[in-house]
């Protein structure tokens, strides 16, 4: 999907040249912006430092020729100046380095406001499913941490380069024309030869991106928390160090490769120079004995000419630099061009009350046009107010339909109206601020207990109480008030709580626990008219589960209620049940209705009944504890 717009590579040379220019532009444009007045100081006294060594070498040159004449009264005056150049010389260099940082700090805050705003602004979960917009988007991460300094530095750096150079090239232009032409002229393949390994290497970045990322994936199996214990139980450790090596081997392989081309190529540059330097020398030492030059003269022109060969070496080096860096940053600057996934209406409509219904009209959905259909036609009215559950055996497309519900996707056909108004009318923000839901896969965030459940409404994360009240709802509160440092205590075990001095260590929730915390986010959402739980009950024993139903009983005062979960028992308070099977609604009715159908409910049921021994169960005397029912 994204092959065509980022993953291709642009054979076309001038394209390529276009595109660097534009990103070296747009680099220096932003590094201007975040701060003008150190971006300033830095040029001023980089271009300084690239006439200093011109102006030393004329001086020595001077002092040289001076003291082969005697009597010459300025040369006190020389030898001060000449010590300037050098305290001068020895000065910019920190400086320029302290400018450098400066700019390069102001920088960074900046393109990572701008990196997350290219993130954040895409509305769906379409693009953060496609490998090669993760490639995109990783390589735009590490341009926008690396290239916007490198950018700067190096064409700063060239300025100073160039600088230096014609100060130079005068130099010798005006000891010996022809060697200053045949200097010029060699300085051009160098530069090319530069800019070529410079295009190179970017493109070997981009090449390589999906292995690197791999590299890091395994990497960070071997390190997750989430991941160690398996890892060791199953003895994986060699398996994915092995992977994540032959990854590693694979950039390393290529970017041997690339170096040996450019090491190839630039070898007759240096050789083609070191003679034109040669000649030069050999010419100078014969003039200088034939009395056409004087001591002065050449050791202005061994300055000038090694200091060509320098600037040559120095301008072509960074220009490369420069242009790897402009071609990597495109990834960056163009992240802001990313269409958006789900078309976004112009004018969206505001997000009435949910007072009518929620309704699907023939809902179609694929993941991409490759793969196969998961929703085949769904027709489901969802009234408000009301409590629906919904069934079906695994992979049915159950937490499919929540996420379009959630506006992370839009049906590929058929349409969702929220009132009657198609929910592609309002802004997916505004939509969702509607909407309280707990995934399947909810998050674990390595935060505070408190900050865990007020992110479900983070205009409120700091309102202690309705914190305390969503947890207790979830029957989650007793627990978090004994942790260490109660609802303060970071659950995590990777980070140290923050803040305060002495707070306590992380701690660990068991899974049950967390599922509760993500039901207390959710409940944070009280107000909210449409309420999604998707298998809130997965990791709950019978009385918890039974303790969240009532809650949200209790909590929901009216709003619409989807569940989704394969404990059948739970849901028999529901309004409908809906069991969804090979894409569509294949049965729905009241718990009693579906199981006078006999149908696949009721086929279900007896299933999961089956495995139920009376009076095990605390919560649920009539249906203990389930064994897992084959598909539910
Ligand atoms: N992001 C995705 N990209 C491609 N296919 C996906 C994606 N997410 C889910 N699927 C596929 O869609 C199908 C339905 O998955 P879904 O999670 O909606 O099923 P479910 O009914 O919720 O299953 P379960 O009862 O196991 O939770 C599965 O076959 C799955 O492979």
């Amino acid at each position: 999907m994204f092959g065509e717009d980022f993953g291709a590579a642009d054979t076309k040379e001038p394209r390529r040249y276009g595109e660097a220019l534009r990103s070296a532009a747009a680099a220096v444009a932003l590094a201007w912006r975040s701060s003008p007045g150190s971006v300033t100081a830095y040029v001023t006294v980089s271009v300084a430092s690239g006439l200093l060594p011109t102006a030393a070498a004329l001086l020595v040159s001077r002092l040289l020729d001076g003291l082969t004449r005697p009597g010459d009264e300025g040369l006190t005056t020389v030898t001060l100046l000449l010590i300037a150049a050098t305290l001068g010389t020895s000065l910019t260099v920190p400086l320029a380095d302290f400018l450098r940082g400066q700019s390069t700090r102001a920088l960074r805050l900046r393109v990572q406001d701008e990196l997350f705003d290219g993130v954040n602004r895409l509305p769906g979960l379409r693009h953060f499913e496609d490998p090669s917009f993760l490639d995109r988007l990783r390589l735009a991460q590490q341009a926008a941490s690396s290239a916007p300094d490198l950018l700067v530095g190096s064409l700063v750096s060239s300025v100073q380069a160039a600088v230096m150079l014609a100060g130079f090239l005068v130099t010798v232009f005006v000891i010996n024309p022809v060697l200053g032409v045949v200097t010029l002229l060699l300085a051009l393949p160098a530069l090319r030869t530069q800019l070529t390994a410079g295009r190179r290497r970017a493109e070997m970045l981009r090449d390589t991106m999906n292995n690197s990322r791999r590299e890091m994936f395994y990497g960070s199996l071997l390190t997750d928390t989430d991941t160690v214990k398996e890892i060791r139980l199953y003895g994986l450790q060699r398996f994915f160090s092995d992977r994540a090596g032959a990854e590693l081997r694979t950039v390393v392989t290529a970017e041997r490769g690339t170096e040996v081309r450019n090491l190839r190529q630039r070898t007759p540059d240096l050789l083609l120079g070191v003679a034109v330097f040669g000649a030069g020398l050999l010419w100078a030492v014969r003039a200088a004995r034939q009395g056409e030059l004087s001591i002065g003269d050449v050791s202005v022109f061994i300055a000038a000419t090694a200091g060509i060969q320098r600037g040559v070496g120095q301008l072509a080096g960074t220009a490369s630099v420069a242009y790897q860096a402009s071609l990597t940053f495109t990834a960056f600057r163009t992240l802001g061009e990313v269409p958006v996934d789900l078309p976004l209406p112009a004018a969206p409509e505001a997000v009435p009350p949910l007072a009518d219904c929620l309704e699907l009209q023939d809902v179609w959905f694929r993941y991409t046009p490759e793969s196969p259909w998961i929703l085949r036609g769904v027709d489901l009215t969802l009234t408000a107010g009301t409590v629906t559950a919904l069934v079906g055996v695994n992979g049915t497309g159950k937490s499919t339909l929540v996420k379009l519900l959630c506006r992370m996707y839009d049906p590929t056909r058929g349409r969702i109206l929220w009132n009657g108004v198609d929910i592609r009318e309002f802004a997916p923000d505004a939509l969702r601020e509607r909407v309280a839901a707990v995934f399947q896969d909810y998050s674990r965030y390595d935060l505070t207990a408190g900050e865990n459940i007020g992110l479900g409404r983070v205009d409120r994360l700091d309102r202690e109480d309705l914190v305390t009240e969503a947890a207790t709802a979830a029957g989650i509160h007793p627990r978090l008030s004994r942790l260490g440092d109660g609802y303060r205590t970071m659950l995590s075990r990777v980070f140290a709580a923050t803040g305060a001095a002495g707070a306590a260590e992380g701690e660990l929730l068991s899974g049950g626990e967390w599922q509760r915390v993500a039901v207390a986010r959710a409940f944070m959402r009280r107000d909210a008219d449409m309420m999604i739980l998707d298998e809130p009950s997965s990791g709950l024993d019978a009385a918890a589960e039974q303790e969240i139903h009532d809650s949200l009983r209790e909590l929901r005062a009216g709003a619409t209620v989807l569940v989704i979960s394969h404990r059948l028992s739970t849901l028999r308070d529901a309004d409908r049940i809906v069991v969804l099977g090979e894409g569509r609604v294949a049965e729905s009715g009241t718990h009693a209705e579906l199981l006078d159908q006999e149908g696949e409910f009721a086929r279900l049921w007896k299933l999961q009944a089956a495995g139920y021994e009376a009076g095990d169960d605390a919560g649920a005397p009539a249906e203990p504890t389930p064994v897992a029912a084959p598909g539910l």
